[in-house]
């Protein structure tokens, strides 16, 4: 792991409206490091998401993503910097008309000129990354299962190779086998293709599984960030009760 983090927070303050969601937010994520990041909910994890790749405007502080503040880049420049994440949103967010090969060469075409054979090949290969078979290409997000579901929008969040994958609640709504399922398959991918990945989660077995770090949101700020031994360490209410909490004592076996 390099010291340079590769998403660096600085002083982040977000809002809507009147309504603060982050204030004084400093955050650093290593290279290739799983990070989860959890918190009360509402508490602002999608935000922060949605701040780092740029879908939300900051109203102070700075985000540097691969070494650079988007808002500074020039249209060109962006688009080059975006392609080298990949993000799967808490719904999937699927295009519901297209196959999954399609919504997975989606964002192949909007950013490469590959042509339809090799995108088409490649779309293939990402879904079978992502743990699916063959012929789930060809049909659509409301002809798969829940789980299913999620392994094409982790394909889609492949599909450009991303050095930086960001997932949004992927285990939500699936069943406690179908949830481990996709843990191994994120840990088996991070380590395969060398990921960092930032893992918002509610998910207490998803943590145990995958993360190295975990990073607290609370009361506007990262409440604290650590390994989970570290965690277990911090005398924070809301910290105490998810890690000691039955919940947390269950996944560790305690
Ligand atoms: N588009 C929006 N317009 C107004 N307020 C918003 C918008 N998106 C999020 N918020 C507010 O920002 C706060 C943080 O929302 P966010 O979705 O990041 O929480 P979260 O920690 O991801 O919650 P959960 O765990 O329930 O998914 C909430 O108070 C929410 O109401």
């Amino acid at each position: 792991m390099s010291a340079e983090p590769i998403i660096r927070i600085r002083d982040l303050k977000t809002a809507y409206g009147s309504h603060v969601v982050h204030e004084h937010l400093d955050l650093d994520i290593r290279r290739g490091e799983i990070i989860g990041i959890i918190g009360p909910s509402g508490c602002g994890k999608s935000v922060l998401l949605r701040a780092i790749v740029g879908l939300k405007q900051p109203a102070a502080g700075s985000i540097e993503v691969f070494g650079e503040r988007l808002e500074k880049l020039d249209p060109d420049e962006r688009r080059t910097l975006e392609r080298r994440w990949g993000v799967m949103f808490q719904d999937g967010a699927l295009f519901s008309n297209l196959t999954v090969r399609e919504n997975v060469m989606v964002p192949m075409k909007e950013h490469t000129s590959l042509g339809p054979q090799l995108r088409t090949e490649l779309a293939d290969m990402k879904i079978r990354l992502a743990g699916l078979e063959p012929d789930a290409g060809l049909k659509y997000p409301s002809d798969l299962s829940g789980g299913m579901r999620k392994r094409a929008a982790l394909a889609r969040a492949l599909a450009l190779d991303p050095e930086l994958l960001f997932l949004d609640e992927p285990t939500a709504g699936l069943d406690p086998i179908t949830a481990a399922g996709f843990d191994t398959l994120v840990r088996q991918l991070q380590k395969s293709l060398g990921l960092t990945v930032f893992l918002v989660t509610h998910d207490v077995d998803t943590l145990y599984a995958t993360c190295d770090r975990i990073a607290v949101l609370g009361e506007k700020h990262v409440l604290a960030v650590g390994t989970i031994d570290e965690l277990r360490k911090v005398d924070h209410p809301w910290v105490q009760e998810y890690f000691g909490g039955p919940r947390g004592r269950a996944a560790t076996g305690h």
